[in-house]
C-alpha cells in the first residue's frame, strides 16, 4: 500500500481540558492515576487519528510517573503532538498541565510517549502512515530521539532482540 503525503506536527496537534470532579478522585481527593491515563490516551488517540486519517489503536504506553498530585476541582490541560512516524506506527508525546480553576498554581504534572498503529478500515490490518515533517528545533529534537525510544520499547516488548537494537548500542557506546 502506498504511503500518504507527509504532514506537519501542527496539523494534528491536540489540546483538551478536563475539570477534575469528585468521581475522578481517590479518598484523599487526588485525581486517580487510571483516570489520568484514560484522558492521556484519548488526547493522544485524537492526535494520532488526525495524523493518520485512519482508525488508530494504542499499541503501547511508555513509563508514566505520578510525581505531582492533582486535586479535586483543578483543571488539567493535555497537549499531544506527533513526534515521529515509522511504517504503520507513530509516536505521540503528551504533556499534562494542572492549575486551579482561577489559573493559579500552574504546573506541568505528567508526560508520556504513546505509540499508535493505523489500521485499514476494511480488514483491520496495519497500514502505512504519513511521514512527519519536523520544522521547529524542539520538533527536530523529539524526532531524532524517537528512534532510541522506539528501539527500547520494542526490546522491552520482546519484539526486538537487544543485539538488533543498533541505535541503542551506539548510544551506550557513546556514554561509556
Ligand atoms: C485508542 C485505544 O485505546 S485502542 C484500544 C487499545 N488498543 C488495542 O486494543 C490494540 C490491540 N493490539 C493490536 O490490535 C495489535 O497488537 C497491533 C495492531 C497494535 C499490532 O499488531 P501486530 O499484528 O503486532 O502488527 P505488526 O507486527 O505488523 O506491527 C505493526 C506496528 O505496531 C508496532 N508495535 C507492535 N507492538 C508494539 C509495542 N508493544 N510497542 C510499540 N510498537 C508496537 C510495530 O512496531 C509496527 O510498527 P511499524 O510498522 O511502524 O514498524
Amino acid at each position: 500500500m502506498s504511503r500518504p503525503a507527509p504532514k506537519r506536527v501542527a496539523e494534528s496537534s491536540t489540546t483538551m481540558s478536563e475539570l477534575v470532579m469528585p468521581n475522578d478522585t481517590n479518598p484523599q481527593g487526588n485525581l486517580m492515576g487510571g483516570n489520568m491515563l484514560r484522558w492521556m490516551d484519548i488526547c493522544c488517540a485524537i492526535c494520532a487519528g488526525k495524523h493518520c486519517a485512519k482508525p488508530v489503536v494504542t499499541a503501547s504506553v511508555d513509563n508514566v510517573a505520578f510525581q505531582s498530585a492533582i486535586k479535586n476541582g483543578e483543571v488539567i490541560t493535555l497537549e499531544a503532538n506527533v513526534t515521529r512516524a515509522f511504517n504503520t506506527s507513530i509516536e505521540v508525546y503528551v504533556e499534562v498541565f494542572a492549575a486551579t480553576m482561577q489559573g493559579t498554581h500552574p504546573r506541568r504534572t505528567h508526560h508520556a510517549f504513546f505509540t499508535f498503529v493505523a489500521l485499514d478500515r476494511d480488514n483491520g490490518s496495519p497500514v502505512p502512515v504519513p511521514e512527519l515533517l519536523p520544522l521547529t528545533d524542539i520538533e527536530q529534537q523529539r524526532y531524532e530521539a524517537a528512534l532510541n525510544r522506539r528501539e527500547l520499547r520494542l526490546v522491552l516488548a520482546g519484539r526486538l532482540k537487544p543485539e538488533q537494537a543498533g541505535q541503542l548500542q551506539e548510544l551506550f557506546r557513546q556514554q561509556a
